[in-house]
C-alpha cells in the first residue's frame, strides 16, 4: 500500500501534527507560511505557530499574475500555465523555509495550501440563473505534494460551496474554534485587499455566530497609491491622513449595491477596484479632487463600509475588536474604524496570535479538521470537511 495513505490514515491518532498552512491572498504581496503545531480537533483543538514568514513575491510574478487576476476576459493559456507555475513556486519556497529553518520533510505531516484566488464569482454578482457560486484558486498541490515529498491539502473552497456556502469566508472555522471567549462578545476583523469579520458572540448567549466580507480591505487604497503615488500601499495611512474627506464623493460610493445586499456575503477585488470611484464620480467632478483627498476619501469608505457591517450583526452589544491583515498596520484606518464603531481596535496578537498569520493558521486548521476527519461544527455555514488531498508518490 503506499505509505503516504498509510501516514495520512493515522494522522488523527498523533498528540500533535506539524501542519504548515499556505496563503497567498487578494493583496498579491506574498506567500504567508506558518508552521503550525495543532493538537487536538473541534472545539478541543490547540494550535500553536512556531515559524512564520511572509515571502515577498517579485515584482515580474506580480504582474504576471495580474494579467488573470479578477479578469473577466484573460488568456485560457496563462491560466493553465500558471496553475503549474505557482504550485511549483510555493513547493520550491516551502523547501527554502524547511531548510531555513533546519526542518526535514519528514517533520511535517501536511501541508494546508489556499493558492492563488484569480476569480471570485457568487451567484448574487454573476446573476445567470443556471449557474452556481463560483470561486477559482490554482497552484496546483500535486505539484507541491511531489516537489515537497509532503502529503498536501488543497481547494478548501469547492467543498464549501458544494454543501450551499459562497467558498468564503472560511476563517469562520478558526475564529471560532481559536477566538470563541466566555468573557466577551468578539469581533475578529482582517483586513487584506477584502475586508472580513467573524461575529463571536458569548457562548452562553445562545446567539449565531456569523462570518461575512464587509467590503473592500486595502484593494482601492493600493490602486490609488500605484496610480498616484509610485507606491503599492499607505504606510501608516500618512498619505490619506494628510488629506480631507470628500463627504459627497463617500457618500456616492456607499451607495454600491454590495451594501444593500443581506449578510453574510462574499466579494473580491472583481467589484472593489476602482471603477467604484469611477461610477460614483464622472471625470470632470474627480478632477478637482486632489489625489491626497482621493485617497482619503477611499481609506474613509473601507472604514466605514466595513464598520457599517460589523453594526448591521452587532446591534447595540457591545464588543471587544481584534483585528488582523496588512490593513491593521494601517494606523489611519483603524483610528477611522475605531471612530466609527466606539470601539477599541486592537491588534490582533493581543489574543497571543500574530495577526499577520493569522490566515494561514486558519487553512492549518481547515487541513487538521479533514485528517481528524471531523466537520467543524458551528451554529452557521456548511459543516463539512474541506480540502482536495494530493500525495506525492
Ligand atoms: N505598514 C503598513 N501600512 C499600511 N498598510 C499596510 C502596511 N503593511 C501592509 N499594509 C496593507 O496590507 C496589505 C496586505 O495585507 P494582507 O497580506 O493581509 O492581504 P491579503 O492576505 O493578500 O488579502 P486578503 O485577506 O484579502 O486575501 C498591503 O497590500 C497593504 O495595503
Ligand atoms: C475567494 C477568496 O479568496 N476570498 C478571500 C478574500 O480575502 C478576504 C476575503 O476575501 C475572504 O472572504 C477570503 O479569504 C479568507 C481567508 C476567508 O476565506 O476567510
Amino acid at each position: 500500500m503506499n505509505e503516504f495513505l498509510i501516514r495520512l490514515a493515522n494522522l488523527y491518532k498523533k498528540e500533535s501534527r506539524l501542519i504548515i498552512g499556505l496563503m497567498s491572498g487578494t493583496s498579491l504581496d506574498g506567500l504567508d507560511i506558518a508552521l503550525c503545531k495543532i493538537s487536538g480537533s473541534g472545539l478541543q483543538t490547540k494550535a500553536e505557530i512556531l515559524e512564520f514568514e511572509t515571502l515577498p513575491y517579485t515584482d515580474d510574478f506580480k504582474e504576471d499574475v495580474r494579467t488573470v487576476f479578477s479578469r473577466r476576459q484573460t488568456d485560457l493559456e496563462k491560466v493553465t500555465l500558471l496553475n503549474a507555475k505557482i504550485g511549483t513556486l510555493h513547493a520550491d519556497q516551502i523547501n527554502l523555509f524547511l531548510q531555513k529553518h533546519h526542518l526535514s520533510k519528514n517533520d511535517i505531516d501536511c501541508i494546508a495550501s489556499h493558492g492563488q484566488t484569480i476569480y471570485h464569482a457568487p451567484k448574487r454578482q454573476h446573476q445567470l440563473a443556471d449557474y452556481p457560486n463560483g470561486t477559482l484558486q490554482i497552484g496546483d498541490a500535486d505539484h507541491i505534494a511531489v516537489r515537497t515529498g509532503i502529503i498536501t491539502l488543497s481547494d478548501f473552497r469547492q467543498k464549501h460551496i458544494a454543501a450551499g456556502g459562497e467558498g468564503a469566508p472560511l476563517a469562520l472555522y478558526g475564529d471560532y474554534i481559536l477566538f470563541s471567549s466566555d468573557a466577551e462578545n468578539r469581533v475578529l476583523l482582517n483586513i487584506g485587499g477584502i475586508s472580513n469579520f467573524s461575529w463571536l458572540p458569548r457562548p452562553a448567549s445562545m446567539k449565531p455566530v456569523v462570518c461575512t466580507d464587509a467590503g473592500p480591505g486595502n484593494t482601492l487604497i493600493d490602486a490609488l497609491c500605484k496610480m498616484y503615488f509610485h507606491t503599492s500601499y499607505d504606510s501608516n495611512g500618512d498619505i490619506a491622513r494628510s488629506g480631507t474627506v470628500n463627504e459627497k464623493l463617500l457618500a456616492k460610493m456607499l451607495e454600491h449595491p454590495f451594501f444593500m445586499e443581506s449578510l453574510p456575503k462574499t466579494t473580491g477585488p472583481e467589484v472593489f477596484n476602482l471603477s467604484v470611484i469611477d461610477q460614483a464620480f464622472d471625470k470632470e467632478e474627480l478632477s478637482k479632487i486632489s489625489k491626497n483627498d482621493l485617497l482619503s476619501t477611499a481609506t474613509q469608505f473601507t472604514a466605514v463600509a466595513t464598520a457599517n457591517a460589523i453594526k448591521a450583526v452587532a446591534g447595540d452589544e457591545p464588543f471587544g475588536l481584534y483585528v488582523s491583515g496588512g490593513g491593521a498596520n494601517n494606523t489611519f484606518l483603524m483610528e477611522k474604524i475605531s471612530e466609527q464603531l466606539h470601539a477599541e481596535a486592537r491588534h490582533m496578537d493581543e489574543l497571543g496570535v500574530a495577526g499577520d498569520a493569522k490566515e494561514a493558521l486558519l487553512f492549518a486548521l481547515l487541513a487538521n479538521e479533514t485528517i481528524c476527519g471531523s466537520a467543524l461544527q458551528t451554529n452557521a455555514g456548511p459543516q463539512v470537511t474541506m480540502g482536495k488531498i494530493s500525495l506525492p508518490e
